[in-house]
């Protein structure tokens, strides 16, 4: 057989997608059927299942052999699984605003496109929005590899009752924008995290400009659409949604500069698979307060060692209120049902002031 001409190729093309329609359709009728499964269980309000989504992820990423990224065929799946969800029930979530955030970009990108999204002021009000029922689920910024923790988040997950149940994280690439870019640059508007991962940039190319650190990314963009001789840093996205100019590409101080971001909701994840203790590739959040006094560190980390549990993160944080007392935040592997890692929890409790267990939630896929 010969080589096939443009539309041979394309008819084949058409056939394909024809058939790849019909199977999406089939999933989006068993995904109906999953939430009446639901609908009549104990949970009945919870449709959202976290665990189950990032287990689809892992097996598309794991069987893909195509010329296709692992990135992007798990994207297309991400998407599929958006829209059936939504069948179930359309999710509404709160980021950090206006449009055009990276907090909006970590939404869309773990939630997938079939959601709608509902903007918030501040972290704080993240927070409280999905408290009193106005979002299902929060997005918030928990860390970044070039600056470290978000306190604002850590103060916020020891103050109110919000329960992590995923993560995600986006690569943060800085754009530095005005409206018109003949115009000298005066001022720089941006969110004070920006502005730290931007620092050294700013002082070789701008040491004299003035810097003003605003809400939001996405907030110092808006402003200076309308604002003679300022620039702001932000997103790629919101370069093209504010319609700016790029004066400068990726200003960021550190190469490979990513943010991870929690998914705040009201439940504890549910535990759909009956294995789940076993099977669950994830990890565990906890909040603890220990007494000031030598040898407590040393006795809240040994019943992990005991156990064999790996611990991902020790975070000191400031009391919110408290001068010069702490709290730690411990990401541990392993989900908090898990035999090893209840026992080691019990004991843990037995010897701190306080311990709250945030959630047990999948480790990021993508
Ligand atoms: C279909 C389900 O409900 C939702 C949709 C999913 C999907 O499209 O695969 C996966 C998990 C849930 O968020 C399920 O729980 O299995």
């Amino acid at each position: 057989m010969g080589k096939r001409t443009l539309s041979e190729l394309r008819d084949e093309i058409d056939v394909l997608d024809k058939k790849i329609q019909l199977l999406i359709g089939n999933r989006a009728q068993l995904v109906a059927k999953v939430a009446q499964v639901k609908k009549a269980s104990d949970d009945s309000s919870v449709f959202y299942r976290p665990e189950r989504e990032a287990q689809v992820l892992r097996s598309i990423i794991k069987r893909n052999n195509s010329l296709l990224k692992d990135k992007d065929m798990a994207y297309i799946f991400r998407q599929i699984m958006s829209a059936c969800l939504a069948l179930e029930q359309p999710l509404n979530i709160a980021y950090l605003g206006p449009e055009g955030t990276f907090t909006q970009e970590a939404a869309l990108k773990h939630f997938g496109h079939s959601v709608s999204t509902l903007d918030c002021v501040s972290i704080d009000d993240i927070f409280h929005q999905v408290e009193k029922g106005n979002a299902h689920y929060g997005v918030v910024p928990i860390e970044n590899s070039s600056n470290g923790m978000i306190g604002a988040t850590v103060d916020m997950l020891y103050s109110q009752n919000l329960k992590i149940c995923g993560e995600v994280e986006i690569a943060i690439q800085h754009q530095l924008m005005s409206a018109n870019q003949s115009q000298g640059i005066t001022v720089i508007y941006a969110h004070s995290q920006a502005l730290n991962q931007c620092q050294r940039w700013l002082n070789n190319n701008y040491p004299n400009t003035e810097l003003k650190s605003v809400a939001s990314n996405a907030l110092a963009a808006c402003i200076v659409k309308d604002e003679v001789g300022a620039a702001a840093i932000a997103s790629e996205v919101a370069l093209d949604l504010y319609g700016l100019e790029r004066i400068a590409k990726n200003i960021e101080d550190k190469a490979g500069n990513v943010t991870r971001f929690l998914i705040l909701g009201k439940e504890n994840i549910s535990t759909s698979f009956e294995n789940i203790s076993t099977s669950f590739e994830g990890k565990t959040s906890l909040l603890v307060v220990i007494k000031h006094e030598s040898g407590t560190l040393c006795d809240l980390l040994e019943p992990f060692k005991q156990q064999g549990i790996n611990m991902i993160q020790l975070e000191k944080h400031p009391i919110p209120g408290v001068k010069w007392e702490y709290l730690f935040l411990i990401d541990i592997e392993g989900h908090k049902d898990n035999k090893k890692v209840k026992l080691a929890l019990t004991e843990v409790a037995s010897r701190v002031l306080k311990v709250n267990v945030l959630g047990s939630y999948p480790i990021a896929v993508l």
